[in-house]
């Protein structure tokens, strides 16, 4: 993967790093898109609704999924975190041999909890529609993939704090050592690139959410999107995803990141 790369050439410049998180929007945009061809089918949440499994359904696809990716060296990855965490079976293959490009604190810093309450709480209705269809193993792996590819960008905050604190120590460092969080937050913003985000994915929301029709339409022609225009997974949606809840949590990740770089 490229983000990979990136992070493991050891060569990590913040355009690099955006570039990265550019390329992950796709992957997020379109594993969204996924999950919306199902119902949000309540009963795949359902804790005890199938005497087989100790919790719900979504439970058990994602910890058995974990386990098994645990023993192909997933979690080995800095910007790899489990959901499930206890008692995740070790990696089979042998460590790394890359020297690793984060400080170790990046290990310790782990904030799926939140994502995953933010994703049933308040996204997944935004986008499922309501009902239920009964693939519910469908819908468990779909949401298994959106979580996962949103965990990843948010961690990804690691690399991209990184990035700002190697090129400019000497701002970064006195707010460290004052443990200065709304200081850290102040430096590692830029507001501009933020609306550039919104805007993007909305747009790539658009582009990849078409109903593609061999038919042309009034819309088709005119190369303006329009209100009545339906997609996949409404833009406005993952507009919103960015801006509530994936930027700032990757602030959050670079803030936490950065407290601890001086350890
Ligand atoms: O590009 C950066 O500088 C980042 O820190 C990433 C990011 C984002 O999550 O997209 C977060 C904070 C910045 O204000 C802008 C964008």
């Amino acid at each position: 993967m490229a983000a990979e790369s990136n992070s493991k050439s050891g060569i990590l410049t913040l355009e690099k790093v955006r570039e990265a998180l550019i390329k992950q929007e796709d992957t997020i945009i379109s594993r969204l898109i996924q999950r919306a061809n199902f119902p949000l089918n309540s009963p795949a949440y359902d804790e005890g609704k199938f005497p087989s499994f100790p919790g719900s359904l979504l439970q058990f696809v994602v910890k058995e999924t974990e386990a098994l990716q645990s023993k192909v060296g997933r979690y080995e990855n800095p910007e790899e975190h489990p959901f499930f965490p206890e008692s995740l079976p070790l990696s089979l293959l042998p460590p790394p041999a890359t020297p690793p490009v984060l400080h170790p604190a990046a290990g310790s810093i782990n904030i799926n909890e939140k994502i995953w309450e933010f994703y049933f709480d308040e996204l997944l209705p935004l986008f499922a529609a309501p009902g239920d269809d009964g693939s519910y193993a469908s819908a468990a792996s779909s949401d298994l993939d959106c979580l996962q590819a949103i965990s990843r960008r948010i961690h990804y905050g690691y690399y991209v704090a990184e990035v700002k604190f190697k090129d400019s120590p000497q701002d970064y460092e006195p707010a460290i050592r004052d443990q200065d969080r709304d200081g850290l937050m102040k430096l590692l913003t830029f507001v501009d690139v933020e609306e550039m985000v919104k805007k993007r994915v909305a747009k790539k929301a658009r582009v990849l959410g078409q109903e593609v029709s061999l038919v042309d339409n009034a819309n088709a022609k005119t190369d303006k999107h329009n209100a009545s225009e339906k997609y996949k997974v409404d833009p406005s949606v993952v507009s919103r995803l960015y801006e509530e809840w994936i930027m700032p949590l990757t602030k959050l990740v670079q803030v936490e990141y950065l407290l601890r770089r001086l350890d």
